[in-house]
């Protein structure tokens, strides 16, 4: 069964039409990255997942069934507007709010405190939540989104405001919780983000859907004619086939004429004894995809 299922969704606000007739789905365990220009319609996609407003058509599907007051707490939702009850301690917010979700209080709490310890926030527990920095404060945030123990995460913007050591943290507990099997949906403009972490995405556009699927598929699909090769030596200075060069890291990305293939290009390298490092087929990265499509658009 999806963890979400969106059925040709739309939501318009007076004359505009910002979420246009979308449909997707999400399965347990993967992370499923929301992307999209400001504006798009993600935002609004999410809070008519969590039923904070009501489509105007389609149909919405968590866990296979609509979203119900009981089955709400199935969901962890960490809002891009942040906000906890600054004069509450943390642990205190932690189980409140967990139990606000029907979860068992102790369950919770162990939960709660092994992601603590993980994020070296275990010392600071007992302080209240405006003792903190911005960034602790944004992972306190993050624990208790997870701490009733969801089936689904919501996570939108999860590492602004955190530096490269807590993102890291945080990108491999997002990635631990995928791996127990949860589904994760990942809205983010961070598109290097994405691209590390993500299974499938969904790009909406204007309300649309522009881009869906799995991530490498989706690479493949826009890749360039072109290999990146990289060798202790130098190349040659022409090679059949090949009409451009350019550095690209240690080594080059040959841009191929339309009838050359890639394996043709390897052959000629080998025959002319040059080692190789590194030979590959060139994929565009996720951003230069993004940039790609809207300008398209
Ligand atoms: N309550 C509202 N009333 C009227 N228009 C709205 C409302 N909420 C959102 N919109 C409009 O809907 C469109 C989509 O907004 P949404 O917040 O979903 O975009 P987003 O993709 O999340 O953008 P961002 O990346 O900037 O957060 C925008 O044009 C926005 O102005």
């Amino acid at each position: 069964m999806q963890a979400v299922k969106l059925s040709g969704v739309t939501k318009t606000y007076g004359e505009k039409r910002v979420v246009d007739g979308v449909s997707f789905e999400v399965n347990p365990g993967e992370i499923f990255a929301l992307i999209g220009p400001n504006g798009a319609g993600k935002s609004t996609s999410i809070r008519m997942m969590m039923d904070i407003i009501k489509p105007d058509s389609g149909d919405i599907l968590i866990m296979g069934e609509h979203l119900s007051e009981k089955s709400k707490n199935c969901i962890g939702y960490l809002p891009e507007e942040r906000g906890l009850y600054r004069k509450l301690r943390i642990m205190d917010t932690i189980a409140y709010l967990a139990s606000l979700k029907g979860a068992d209080r102790a369950a919770a709490a162990g939960r709660a405190e092994a992601l603590l310890k993980k994020f070296d926030l275990y010392d600071h527990r007992h302080k209240k939540i405006e003792e903190l920095s911005k960034g602790m404060g944004q992972l306190i945030q993050f624990v208790v989104t997870v701490a009733h123990n969801p089936g689904l995460v919501i996570l939108d913007e999860p590492f602004a405001g955190l530096d490269p050591v807590n993102s890291r943290l945080l990108k491999n507990t997002i990635k631990e919780l995928r791996a127990e099997g949860k589904a994760i949906i990942l809205s983010t403009h961070r598109m290097n983000e994405v691209q590390e972490m993500c299974d499938r995405l969904f790009m909406i556009n204007k309300g649309r859907q522009v881009l869906y699927g799995a991530l490498a598929d989706i690479r493949r699909q826009y890749k360039s004619h072109a290999v990146i090769v990289e060798s202790p030596s130098p190349l040659p200075e022409t090679l059949p086939g090949v009409v451009g060069r350019r550095a690209a890291g240690p080594g080059f990305e040959l841009e191929l004429d339309e009838a050359t293939e890639p394996q043709a290009v390897l052959e000629l390298l080998v025959r002319d004894g040059i080692p190789l490092e590194r030979f590959e087929v060139a994929l565009p990265s996720l951003d230069e995809i993004f940039v790609r499509v809207v300008k398209k658009q």
